[in-house]
């Protein structure tokens, strides 16, 4: 067959051509093609366009309401077709996003067990310690670019699904092409399988992964330690990116590791991105600065204290001195206030525990005691209580704030510290409420609020693509306050609208906007070359892909 111009050339023939997701095209192979790639009698004899398998697999989708087996239905053309896959999430990003993300992705994590048909990405278990490099070097992907890994202990707010767990890096790397236009060839889920602690897991006989109690102490480290020695033996440029360690682990790998290779925790800094941006956005709507500001945090892991790390940092920005800045926080988690006389706090607990007051038996002042002795202005929820925001400490906090910023951050849906509509009941409409998940605008008093969705994935994808494109080393907090900047600057609220953040219609363009201002911050830390827009253009088309088909020749 003669070369077109463009077209790709293809060694694989029949079924291996069909099996391959990334080569897939289903039903659109053109007579051509299948004449050249060995498919003729093993493909129907019909010939769809990709719009109209689009079409075709929307309605399959969405013939069901059952947000599980949407998923399940949206994974299985993922992997079977991923063009038609990100064709169809491009064309119903917003409607689509909450079944392959948060909350359809919690259920398929809760279920992942009994879900799981195709092996994609790869599983690393106590079983392959001494033999990882092999396990890496036996995956057949030589140019990999972008990992996540997570090891399944902290799931969103269900805590830990073991090797179930899997879902949630699958979910956000098709966020990284649905939303920067990562191309997909360039990414890997991992999921290292440390063990569950998890006793129904580990009683149920369709579990899929070690029912080992969980590595600790040396014997965990050890065996992170070779799993990053062997990823950067196998794929040396490649950027990581931590998803959903438990809090004990989360920043002490990130301080381990940030320099060894360009790495980020996405529950730690991207989660604080946002909420810096949204927390940036909404004051600005107030005309009030951050160092006015008193907050207090429910939840006191990862999450909080990334988030009230940043916001340290934005205060510092405008002036205020680390010590003055301290004391606008109150930070709490299961033993109430975090104090500095509590025991087995972490570096970043310890920065943010009360110097001004102490514990009693353990356990300091309550989060209603705090709302209603301290009148903060600004309440974030990271905690994965649902329902812990009580109607009582609400309407405390609306009695002494006009319009208080209160975000249950939250995720899934189902562990949302109180539900959007009773914040504005509580509140007669005044509090701004932002969610981690997506929830559908409250009606009150014939108005429709809409919720934004502080959630990271406005962060992660962008500041992946930044970072990938000029080539950093290490991710530093500037670039993480830069990618936070960036979506701040886009707030509707500056045009006159209603919400917080830009709505998730545009978050291609947000991921391109972050990515930007990602790039030009590591120029201006010098921690990239120097390089102008043509160059950085021609980095970002390397890394980017549209579902389209290409033509294909037999190679
Ligand atoms: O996955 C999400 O929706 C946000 C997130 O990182 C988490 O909740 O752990
Ligand atoms: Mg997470």
């Amino acid at each position: 067959m003669s070369a077109t111009p463009h077209s790709r050339p293809v060694t694989q023939r029949g079924m291996a051509v069909l099996n391959d997701p990334l080569l897939n095209k289903g039903t659109a192979f053109p007579w051509e093609e299948r004449t050249a790639l060995g498919l003729h009698g093993l493909l129907p004899s019909g010939i769809h366009t990709l719009e109209e398998q689009v079409t075709q697999a929307y309605e399959t989708i969405m013939s069901t309401t059952d947000i599980l087996e949407q998923h399940v239905r949206l994974r299985s053309i993922q992997d079977s077709n991923e063009t038609l896959f990100y064709a169809l999430m491009q064309k119903h990003l917003t409607e689509l996003m909450p079944i392959v993300y948060t909350p359809g992705v919690g259920h398929a994590c809760q279920e992942f067990s009994r879900i799981w048909q195709k092996p994609r990405g790869i599983f690393l278990s106590g079983a392959d310690r001494g033999h990882m490099a092999d396990r890496l070097a036996a995956v057949p992907h030589d140019d990999i670019r972008l990992v996540i890994v997570t090891d399944g202990e902290r799931i969103l707010g269900l805590g830990d699904l073991g090797a179930n767990g899997m879902g949630i890096p699958i979910g956000k790397l098709s966020l990284y092409t649905a939303c920067a236009g990562i191309n997909p060839a360039l990414m890997m889920p991992v999921m290292l399988d440390v063990g569950t602690d998890n006793a129904t897991l580990r009683n149920d006989p369709t579990y899929i992964g070690s029912r080992s109690p969980r590595l600790r102490g040396q014997d965990y480290d050890d065996f992170i330690e070779e799993f990053v020695t062997a990823l950067l033996g196998r794929w040396p440029d490649c950027l990581l990116h931590w998803e959903d360690f438990a809090g004990r682990n989360a920043a002490p790998l990130l301080q381990r590791y940030r320099d060894r290779l360009p790495s980020f925790n996405d529950d730690i800094q991207g989660t604080a991105g946002i909420a810096t941006a949204a927390i940036l956005s909404g004051l600005k709507a107030k005309g009030e600065t951050l160092a006015q500001q008193c907050i207090a945090f429910a939840g006191g892991g990862a999450a909080g204290i990334g988030i009230a790390e940043l916001l340290l940092a934005a205060m510092k920005a405008e002036g205020l001195s680390q010590e003055d800045a301290l004391k606008r926080f109150y930070i709490t988690d299961r033993n109430g206030l975090l104090t500095h006389d509590m025991e087995g706090l972490s570096e970043g607990q310890a920065l943010f525990a009360r110097q001004d007051e102490t514990s009693q038996d353990g356990q300091g002042r309550t989060l209603a005691d705090i709302i209603s002795q301290n009148h903060p202005t600004i309440l974030i929820g990271v905690s994965g209580q649902a329902g812990l925001f009580k109607e009582g400490m609400i309407r405390d906090m609306a009695s002494h704030c006009t319009r208080p910023l209160i975000f249950p951050l939250s995720n899934p849906t189902s562990h949302v510290e109180a539900t959007p509509r009773d914040i504005l009941t509580w509140t007669a409409g005044r509090a701004i409420v932002s969610t981690g998940s997506p929830f559908t605008p409250v009606e009150i008093d014939g108005r429709s609020i809409p919720i934004d969705q502080t959630n990271n994935s406005y962060i992660f994808p962008g500041l992946g693509l930044g970072a990938l494109a000029c080539g950093v080393k290490t991710i530093s907090e500037g670039m993480i306050m830069a990618a936070a900047q960036a979506v701040a600057a886009l707030s509707p609220l500056k045009a006159g609208g209603t919400t917080l953040l830009p709505p998730l219609e545009g978050i291609q363009d947000v991921a391109l906007h972050v990515a930007h201002a990602v790039v030009r911050q590591a120029q201006e830390e010098q921690l990239c070359p120097a390089f102008d827009d043509a160059a950085l253009q021609d980095a970002l088309s390397a890394l980017s892909w549209k579902p389209h088909y290409q033509p294909y020749q037999a190679a």
